[in-house]
């Protein structure tokens, strides 16, 4: 055992301080307190004790702290934690290369409006367990939350239920649930296939809780999904679009999250006039390409083949075209790129790869980036830098509350008016 000053938090949301010219992380523990830890591997150690505390500390309102992985950051105030999320996003550009870093616009979203989860199912002697990982370890029990919407909660367990009668849940399994503007959309992962019984459960259970769509694929993680039951139509909206997206398909975890960043995206675009094209790459079943349709002509690029269908199916009407494109085997060119007013993208966790040099040589003016990685924005926003971009507008968004995930929107752009006018004293 032995005392340590915690100076920062780590990417994880980890207390990070020095011992013995040692960078060693203590899970719990906040920058600014003094604290007493018992050293569990080369590099991480347990909080044992709290000799000082952090003024930004609080009691964890949920009773399942500790035991759920899903907030491991409880024990921060909201406003700490978007501040600290602010911080990691400034400090990222600035180590990009950007040497101007614009005040950021702060959005957080309120606590019970989760509207996606991905929980674990396990099978226990006296029934079936459903809720979030703990860190490196089975799922806990979500018998309460302070994140997921109402809806979803109250759903569990009438889940717990059904599951534990089905023959294809022998061990564990996967949940998905996309809270959609229908109703909920289930997708359920299974190591072994669904028994006609089974199914049979499933298409009452659908019923009976006016679920409109539950689904399986199998834990191999294949692509293939089957549908159970559908007993009502599945859609979404964005913006002027009527969306039916694929079971398990990317929605952003929050309705007022979303809208941050639809918002911040909107912001970010130069004037633009009805002729002009606007690409956007990695564009799901359209989150941004709805509203993005009524501000210019938007070809929208997009990897996965159910998603780029949906949106398709939906596009009629709208100025919209839909190209289902890997962009990462098959970038689009720089002069593909060049014919654009302006370029939207929001790449996966990973960042842009390939597809953002791409970008950089395509001399475009104006690009927005929508980030969830600060460290892919790291480095794709130093390969903006290098190629003479600055930053226009910055947004943070915290809609995973009490988490050390964090989502951002960039503007960059070559602009030199619309830069002269956002900084007028460097003109
Ligand atoms: C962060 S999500 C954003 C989706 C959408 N913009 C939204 O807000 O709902 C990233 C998207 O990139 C897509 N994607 C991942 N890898 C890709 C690739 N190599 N090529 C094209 N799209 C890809 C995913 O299928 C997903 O839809």
């Amino acid at each position: 055992m032995f005392e340590l000053s915690i100076v920062a938090l780590g990417a994880d949301g980890d207390g990070l301080g020095h011992h013995q010219n040692e960078t060693i992380f203590v899970p719990g523990a906040l920058p600014g307190e003094i604290v007493e830890v018992e050293r569990q591997s080369p590099r991480a150690a347990a909080l044992r004790s709290i000799l000082h505390a952090s003024p930004a500390r609080v009691v964890p309102p949920c009773p399942l702290f500790g035991a759920c992985g899903g907030c491991t950051l409880q024990m921060l105030r909201l406003d700490a934690l978007l501040d600290w999320k602010a911080d990691r996003v400034q400090q990222a550009l600035s180590e990009a290369g950007f040497i101007v870093v614009p005040e950021p616009v702060l959005f957080q979203t309120a606590e019970r409006t989760r509207r996606r989860l991905d929980l674990g199912i396990q099978r226990v002697p006296n029934g079936m367990v459903i809720g979030l990982h703990q860190r490196h370890g089975p799922p806990v029990d979500m018998t309460t939350c302070h994140v997921a919407s109402p809806e979803i909660v109250a759903l569990l367990e009438p889940l717990r239920l059904v599951f534990s009668t089905l023959g294809a849940l022998t061990g564990v399994g996967d949940l998905q649930i996309n809270l959609l503007a229908t109703g909920p959309d289930l997708l359920l992962r299974t190591a072994n296939e669904p028994t006609a019984s089974d199914r049979a459960k499933l298409a009452d259970f659908a019923r009976k809780h006016s679920i409109p769509r539950i689904s399986w694929a199998s834990s191999a993680r294949s692509p293939q999904r089957e549908t159970l039951a559908q007993i009502a139509p599945v859609n979404q909206i964005f913006g002027p679009l009527t969306v039916s997206p694929p079971t398990g398909a990317f929605l952003q975890a929050t309705p007022e999250g979303e809208n941050a960043i639809v918002q911040a995206v909107l912001r970010g675009l130069p004037t633009l006039n009805k002729r002009d094209i606007i690409i956007e790459l990695y564009a799901g079943c359209g989150t941004l390409t709805g509203p993005l349709s009524q501000k210019g002509k938007v070809q929208a690029y997009e990897g996965d083949t159910a998603a780029a269908t949906a949106l398709r199916k939906a596009q009629a009407g709208h100025r919209i075209d839909t190209f289902n494109r890997d962009l990462v085997r098959q970038p689009l060119s720089a002069q593909e790129i060049a014919k654009a007013r302006v370029v939207v993208l929001d790449p996966p966790y990973s960042g842009a790869g390939p597809q953002l040099d791409a970008i950089a040589a395509s001399d475009i003016a104006d690009i927005i980036y929508v980030s969830c990685n600060p460290k892919a924005l790291v480095k794709d926003a130093r390969s903006l830098n290098k190629a003479g971009y600055e930053i226009l507008d910055l947004t943070v968004i915290d809609q995973f509350l009490w988490s050390s995930e964090v989502e951002t929107v960039v503007t960059f752009s070559k602009d030199r008016k619309r830069l002269r006018k956002r900084y007028p004293a460097a003109a």
